[in-house]
């Protein structure tokens, strides 16, 4: 495989509706899009950044100034034979994981379209369908909560995932047990927004019985995780701390979680979700496929990667309906509350060209 160029896409994506976390409310979405062109195949990546560095360090304009000046020359310079070589060519650059993931992913999608190999395929998936679950935002009020967990059951998700703050926590997971009963699996989300000494209030949701709670603490207080994992009896997940499979087994050999979140544009891409995924099965410990509001393109290779043995817990890989009216790739839609997993070549979707150029608000082209 030769690697010709890079295309890097800006699109902009209205969200049906805003999307409110303990960091910040998203009401549309500015992804940048990146097209691999090889002499036998094109492949596409999905940055995951989001507009502003709130998730995390890294946000849209930093990706594409950082794969501009640094990451797509460093490939100018070590052409890449193939997607395993990408990773090494970047390394020297620190950090940047969301931008590196969306180069590698393109380089990937087009080296598997060129061979007719599917990313669930090289991924090593074993299953054709993957259950979903889905995210709801921090609401105005309790009963506008119920009304769209009402809605996404009705849709058949199979899991509930509550974002949670402080001044917003037990009072909403009380009212959606109440009303949609202890069978519903439910977990919460508080995207760092609580401290050590918050755990008699995090402790207040064991009665609850949720499936567990997401990244409670600062995404470097590991060592905070483990003190709140002895004094609440609900599973801890990690998301934002878990930057590699390194920082996976650290986590698990200190006690700090016992569920991750596998977001691959998160880690670098990917192959490390897939090195994190046999880390977690090795030490037995369940994941799930996080989400960063996805199009068609990042939500297909997320697809294939919940497809994998170790994915046992239902992911945010939601249908496109949850986030956009209208998908940049033709979308998915649940069905009995699963999605199917695209079978075809590389991601097995590709942009609507339509769609693609409505959307479009800038292209750049960086050769190699
Ligand atoms: O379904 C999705 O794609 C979104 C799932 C979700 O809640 N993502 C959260 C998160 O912290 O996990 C997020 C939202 C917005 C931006 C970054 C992350």
């Amino acid at each position: 495989m030769k690697l010709t160029g890079i295309e890097m896409r800006r699109i902009r994506m209205p969200l049906v509706a805003p999307f409110r976390t303990s960091f910040g409310t998203e009401t549309e979405r500015d992804v940048l899009l990146l097209r691999a062109v090889t002499d036998e195949a094109e492949g596409w990546g999905e940055c995951v950044a989001m507009s502003d560095p709130l998730y995390s360090s890294e946000y849209v304009e930093a990706a594409a100034d950082v794969l501009r000046r640094y990451l797509v020359p460093a490939l100018a310079a070590r052409p890449p034979a193939a997607a395993t070589a990408v990773a090494p060519a970047l390394q020297r650059f620190k950090g940047h994981r969301m931008a590196k993931a969306a180069l590698e992913t393109a380089v990937l999608d087009a080296e598997l379209r060129g061979s007719g190999r599917s990313f669930a395929r090289e991924l090593g998936a074993t299953r054709e369908r993957v259950p979903c679950g889905v995210s709801v935002g921090i609401m105005d009020s309790v009963p506008a909560l119920l009304d769209a967990v009402g809605g996404y059951l009705a849709q058949g998700y199979v899991r509930i995932k509550l974002k949670i703050e402080p001044g917003w926590d037990v009072a909403p997971v009380r009212a959606v047990r109440e009303r949609f009963g202890d069978e519903v699996l439910l977990q919460v989300d508080a995207n760092t927004a609580y401290t050590v000494g918050d755990a008699p209030l995090l402790a207040a949701l064991d009665p609850f019985g949720l499936l567990l709670i997401e990244q409670p603490l600062d995404e470097e207080d590991v060592l905070g995780h483990v003190e709140l994992s002895r004094r609440v009896r609900t599973p801890i997940c990690l998301d934002e701390s878990i930057v590699s499979a390194r920082a996976a087994a650290d986590a698990i050999r200190l006690g700090a979680c016992s569920i991750i979140n596998v977001k691959p544009g998160r880690v670098g891409g990917y192959l490390e979700a897939r090195r994190i995924h046999d880390v977690c099965a090795a030490n037995g410990i369940p994941v799930w496929c996080g989400g960063m509001l996805e199009t068609g393109l990042g939500r297909a290779a997320n697809v294939a990667l919940a497809a994998l043995p170790g994915f046992t817990l239902p992911g945010d890989t939601s249908a496109s309906d949850r986030y956009f009216r209208t998908d940049v790739t033709a979308p998915f839609v649940l069905e009995d509350g699963h999605l199917p997993v695209p079978a075809g070549p590389g991601l097995g979707v590709e942009p609507i060209p339509e769609i693609l150029a409505e959307i479009t608000t800038a292209s750049e082209w960086l050769p190699l």
